[in-house]
């Protein structure tokens, strides 16, 4: 069969199966809603069930994933046949041959379990099924590359490659064909995509549901099998390629591959795996599984155009978020011409799920006198969601035989090549806590959330998916472009930053990029002034370059300035100009604030900071609240006075890991968070003393006042 000549039957095995029920009858339903499946369409499974089983089935589908179009509806009952049996069983196929009738071009889709890819690819040969037909292979193609390779090898005894659809269903979405057309359709931007004006670029799909039922499947592939060999890398492929020669399918395929085969082997050692807590409690997983749920990886692409640009994907389920984003960050300008802090990075933001939202991020001159800057967004989204549904374009596709958006066997390969080495337990996993963006242990700096990177949903997008058809508002086409002030500000580019924190009695530096153990200090007091403070950084860090300065600052903090000079310090502190003391664009905030963003994990959580004083914060869903509790009333003195320095010298460390405790559940009890952390200079003394301890409070690791403002730091 030669790839334009359309299909005259559907065969979908796995009719009774998930897919079918959330995805194949939908689709169907649509084609037939549009006139493109007037043909008969035979589902092939082993549940026992009769025709009018089937049918039924259908019908509670469609119910709940868009709702039914009575009209495309009767039209699918009509045409569908059933045809029940083990797909082991060579009578299975002598009845289906017998259905296909006259069909002369049968397209075979294989929603089934991958295991049975192979046989049920024999057995449609052997019984005859094959001829002049196409197949559409399900994900996943294969378990690694021998397993895809030795797939590869069976379809192809009997399917050329021109007949074989692999499907990948982000290939279907109207995002990630837009990404595409935007690439290739505007001269501007290509140029742009290059190593020369590009310093990163961050690609995540963040889902806020875990396994949902599937997990006998997840079991056996993973997040890493799941989506990155595939999704992630399919888009990838997209961004970075080279512009295609034609838009044909081959000239597509040829240049997504040439792009596949220059990403090199993932290293397990920039590969992180975490897994939600809770996991091993779902259906079907075993109770020490080592599966991923989470991952975050660090591509490289050795070509003229990509090398050196680091290229970082992150996946998982239980997130804070459904949404998927490609962000490129463009290079800063050469020089800084404003006398303003460092402009904000310049990125182009593609969100792919859900919705279509493409978004310039731009430095533009804030009204008024002087030339100052702020960040801007140019948001093009679309007002309402009214493009196909990927696996309704895709099975039309097929039918037509049309491969453009179908993977081809090269590309699945290297897809596998690519992902190999880091399958499986090859590198450590760690837990998180449903909700939060993953592993807070021991990822690095790369792997985290970087500001800006975090998809979140798009605006305009008005959620579930409204079917063309099915009695949903008219859809406006095309994209409207806004000019919109930044909700939170832009992305900072990936940048080095040196942070600074100042505690009563030392004064502690670490640098972005460095290890923990290499942080310096030196010692500070009752007499430390500001200037004091500058130049002690200033000779710890001779050695260093940085870009900016993050200070924690021990004390109440407004619009990025102290309010009062800090209880444990000398004085000076309010109205200092600290960004021109250490000559580079700074940032200050509340020091346990810091921490607290440094240990946050999502959800609600009350940090409390025991040093020298008290530090307090807050942060619920994401917004942050430092407070200034320290100084509240507690028995005769103040909270501070109890669980501080002081109080630890007066009280003697049994007594104060007591107070400690009280004060701890009695601002669990007023807040109600959903977790309280411990840090600062002296809850080490807590270690092994838990038992004083409310439920739901677990101590800091004191680093975390580097991570919560080192850039690195999720996104608040
Ligand atoms: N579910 C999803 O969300 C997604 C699934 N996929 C892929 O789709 C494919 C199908 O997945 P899913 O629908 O979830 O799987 P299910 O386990 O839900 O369904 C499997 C289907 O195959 C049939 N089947 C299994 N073994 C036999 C056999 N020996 N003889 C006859 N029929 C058999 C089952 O029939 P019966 O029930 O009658 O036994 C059922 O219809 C897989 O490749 C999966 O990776 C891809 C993306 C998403
Ligand atoms: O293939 C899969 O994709 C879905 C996510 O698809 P999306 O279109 O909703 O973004 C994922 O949840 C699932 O685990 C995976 O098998």
């Amino acid at each position: 069969m030669t790839p334009t000549q359309a299909a005259d039957a559907l065969v979908f095995f796995g009719a009774t199966g998930d897919l079918a029920y959330k995805q194949i009858f939908p689709a169907l339903q649509g084609l037939l809603a549009r006139g493109l499946l007037d043909m008969p369409i035979i589902g092939v499974a082993k549940s026992g069930w009769t025709l009018a089983q089937l049918q039924d089935r259908a019908r509670a589908s469609l119910q709940e994933h868009g709702g039914v179009n009575e009209a495309a509806f009767a039209r699918l009952c009509a045409q569908l046949q059933y045809i029940d049996g083990d797909y082991h069983d060579p009578a299975t196929f002598t009845a289906l041959r017998a259905a296909l009738g006259p069909a002369q071009h049968p397209l075979h889709y294989l929603a089934i379990p991958p295991s049975l890819f192979g046989p049920v690819t024999q057995a449609l040969a052997a019984s005859g099924c094959a001829q002049g037909a196409r197949i559409v292979v399900e994900k996943p193609f294969g378990h690694d590359l021998a397993s895809a390779q030795a797939l590869n090898r069976t379809i192809h005894q009997v399917f050329s490659e021109a007949s074989v659809f692999r499907i990948d269903h982000y290939l279907g979405k109207e995002a990630v064909q837009n990404l595409l057309y935007l690439r290739f359709a505007n001269g501007f931007l290509e140029p742009l995509l290059s190593r020369d004006h590009v310093q990163a670029i961050q690609l995540t799909m963040a889902e806020t549901f875990g396994v949902a039922g599937r997990g006998r499947f997840y079991e056996e592939v993973g997040a890493i099998r799941d989506v990155v060999q595939n999704h992630m890398l399919q888009v990838l492929s997209l961004l970075l390629m080279d512009a295609p020669a034609h838009a044909d399918h081959d000239a597509i395929r040829d240049s997504a591959a040439a792009l596949l085969r220059a990403v090199r082997t993932l290293n397990p050692g920039e590969v992180v795996r975490g897994q939600y807590q809770g996991y091993t409690q779902e259906p079907d997983v075993a109770p020490g599984s080592q599966v991923e749920t989470y991952a975050a990886l660090r591509f490289h692409v050795d070509s003229w155009r990509w090398a050196g640009v680091p290229i970082d994907v992150r996946v998982g389920k239980r997130l804070p978020v459904t949404a998927t984003a490609v962000t490129v960050f463009f290079k800063p300008p050469p020089q800084q011409m404003f006398g303003d802090a460092r402009p904000s990075a310049n990125f182009l933001r593609l969100h792919l799920t859900p919705g279509v939202q493409v978004t310039l991020g731009l430095n533009t001159k804030r009204p008024g006198a002087g030339l100052h800057g702020e960040a801007d967004e140019l948001v093009l989204h679309r007002q309402h969601w009214d493009g196909l549904a990927p696996y309704e374009r895709l099975l039309g596709d097929a039918l037509a035989g049309d491969l453009t958006l179908f993977a081809r066997e090269d590309e699945v390969e290297e897809a596998w090549r690519i992902v190999q080495d880091v399958l499986g337990s090859a590198a450590p996993l760690w837990p998180y806590a449903p909700g939060s963006w993953g592993p807070r242990r021991p990822t690095p700096c790369w792997a985290r959330t970087v500001p800006g990177s975090t998809p979140t949903r798009p605006r305009g997008h008005p959620g579930p998916a409204a079917r063309p058809g099915l009695g949903a508002p008219a859809g406006q086409r095309g994209g409207r472009m806004s000019r919109a002030r930044a909700a939170r500000p832009a992305p900072a580019a990936p940048r080095t930053v040196l942070t600074v924190d100042i505690g009563g009695t030392h004064v502690k530096v670490l640098r972005s990029g460095l290890d923990p153990e290499q942080r310096r200090r030196f010692v500070s007091g009752p007499e430390l002034t500001p200037a004091a403070m500058v130049r002690g950084v200033q000779a710890l860090v001779d050695d260093w370059t940085f870009d900016a300065v993050s200070v924690g600052y021990p004390g109440p903090v407004l619009h990025g300035q102290p309010v009062h000079n800090p209880a444990n310090l000398g004085p000076g502190w309010v109205g200092f100009d600290y960004a021109r003391a250490f000559g580079c664009p700074l940032k200050l905030i509340n020091d346990a604030a810091m921490q607290a963003l440094g240990s946050y994990q999502g959800g609600s959580l009350l940090f409390l900071g025991l040093g020298t004083g008290l530090g307090t914060a807050l942060i619920v869903d994401g917004v942050l609240e430092p407070m200034e509790l320290a100084h509240l009333p507690y028995r005769k003195k103040t909270y501070e006075d109890y669980v501080g320095l002081r109080g630890l010298k007066r009280l003697g460390k049994k007594a104060w890991r007591r107070e400690v405790g009280r004060v701890t559940a009695l601002l669990m009890q007023a807040l109600a968070p959903d977790e309280a952390v411990l840090g600062g200079g002296n809850a080490a003394l807590l270690e092994g003393h838990l038992d004083h301890l409310p439920a739901g409070v677990r101590l800091g690791d004191n680093s975390n006042a580097f991570v919560g403002d080192s850039g690195c730091g999720p996104t608040i």
